[in-house]
């Protein structure tokens, strides 16, 4: 992959690295007694691949990530490793990892240039490579005329661009990110998931990226590991991860799922809960799922509509989510075009195309008909 720091050669090229997590654990000591935060966790992250780590508050994201940094230590027995080399008790000054945090960690004292070059200065490089270097830094995370502001006197967003100007400028051999967007307004971090998007791709070095915000998982991530109480419930691209989900926790954390039982298959239809659904569904799981998006409204007279009254609706601006009450304990949430007129009473007709179906037996995705089964949910490795 191109390295934007071909220009400068003083600052060493690496090859990205491949990090290994092998039985890792972290169990804290509380006053309750044991708590583990982690249970002993194998997981792979590919050369200059960005892996998203994405859950709940407390599911082990940070503690994972804290691993991999050294700031933190596994149990005995788990180990770390940076491609060949053990890396499992080298602190974090020697594993040469750049990390973005939340709250910034920038240098207060120090103005932006000097926070960005400040890992070149403590490495020894001279001041002109400082200079240039800084200067691409600067260009690269669109900061240009700002060089001598305060870090005071900078907004939420640019503080947050100039901590990534900063873990990069040395060309770590890892990239770590805690939850870096998790303080800015909307509209600021979409700018941002997009600018780093750009430069993970770029740079290629080896990505480690927590969130708890699923938009932000499914656009930055090349995999990502669902976390649910100190495991990993499914490992796999942001498409196995939305259209194959492995476990209930995991359909229902990324999006939203419509969720059917099956009652029988009868007169070309299958019979389930709030209706009927195409026949053509080969699985033989009893319960289905299937997104919002994929709710089709169809007119009253196609053989398989499921026939409803709009409860809610809430505008979303590029669509709108409609709850509609089939008779079935939970009401079908069906997206629609924004420029539809859906007022709540409205009796409304939906129909399901048969490959927008899954089934989650356990903690294995059933693809749905049609599907290879070998395109189903990964596990962790
Ligand atoms: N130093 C510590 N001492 C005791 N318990 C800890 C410590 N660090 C983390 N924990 C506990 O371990 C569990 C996992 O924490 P972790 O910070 O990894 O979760 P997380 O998924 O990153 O959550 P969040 O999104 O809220 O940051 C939590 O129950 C947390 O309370």
């Amino acid at each position: 992959m191109k390295s934007t720091f071909a220009t400068l050669p003083q600052v060493a090229h690496r090859e990205p690295v491949r990090i290994r997590l092998r039985q890792c654990a972290r169990t804290f000591a509380g006053r309750q007694g044991q708590h583990t935060a982690l249970h002993p966790l194998d997981l792979a992250v590919e050369p200059g691949e960005t892996l998203v780590l994405l859950g709940p508050s407390g599911c082990g994201k940070t503690t994972t990530l804290r691993i991999i940094s050294g700031l933190e230590q596994p149990d005995a027995g788990g180990e770390v490793w940076f491609g060949d080399e053990q890396v499992t008790h080298l602190p974090i000054e020697k594993r040469d990892v750049g990390m973005v945090f939340q709250n910034y960690a920038l240098f207060p004292n120090m103005n932006v240039a000097a926070n960005i070059g400040y890992g070149l200065k403590i490495r020894g490089y001279s001041a002109e490579v400082i200079r240039q270097r800084t200067g691409e830094m600067v260009d690269m995370v669109h900061l240009q005329g700002l060089e001598q502001r305060a870090i005071h006197e900078l907004s939420g967003g640019q503080k947050q661009r100039v901590a990534l100007a900063r873990a990069m400028a040395v060309q770590p051999r890892v990239l770590l990110f805690d939850e870096p967007l998790a303080a800015l307004d909307a509209k600021l971090r979409d700018r941002l998931r997009i600018d780093i998007g750009q430069l993970l791709r770029q740079l290629g070095i080896t990505a480690v990226y927590v969130t708890h915000d699923q938009a932000e998982a499914m656009a930055l991530g090349d995999r990502i590991a669902v976390m649910e109480k100190g495991r990993i419930a499914q490992l796999g691209t942001p498409q196995q991860i939305y259209h194959q989900p492995a476990t209930a926790f995991v359909a229902d954390f990324i999006g939203t799922v419509n969720r059917f039982a099956i009652l029988g298959r009868g007169q070309g239809s299958l019979q389930v809960t709030g209706g009927g659904l195409p026949s053509d569904y080969q699985g033989d799981a009893s319960l289905l799922y299937c997104r919002p998006e994929d709710v089709r409204i169809c007119t009253d007279d196609e053989p398989v509509a499921v026939r409803g009254r709009v409860i809610q609706r809430f505008f979303l601006g590029q669509s709108q989510r409609l709850l509609v009450d089939t008779g079935a304990a939970e009401p079908l949430q069906v997206d629609s075009s924004s420029r539809q007129h859906w007022q709540v009473g409205d009796a409304i007709s939906l129909s399901v195309p048969a490959d927008a179906l899954f089934a989650i037996t356990g903690n294995q995705t059933q693809p749905h008909a049609g599907e290879k089964a070998e395109s189903a949910a990964g596990s962790s490795t």
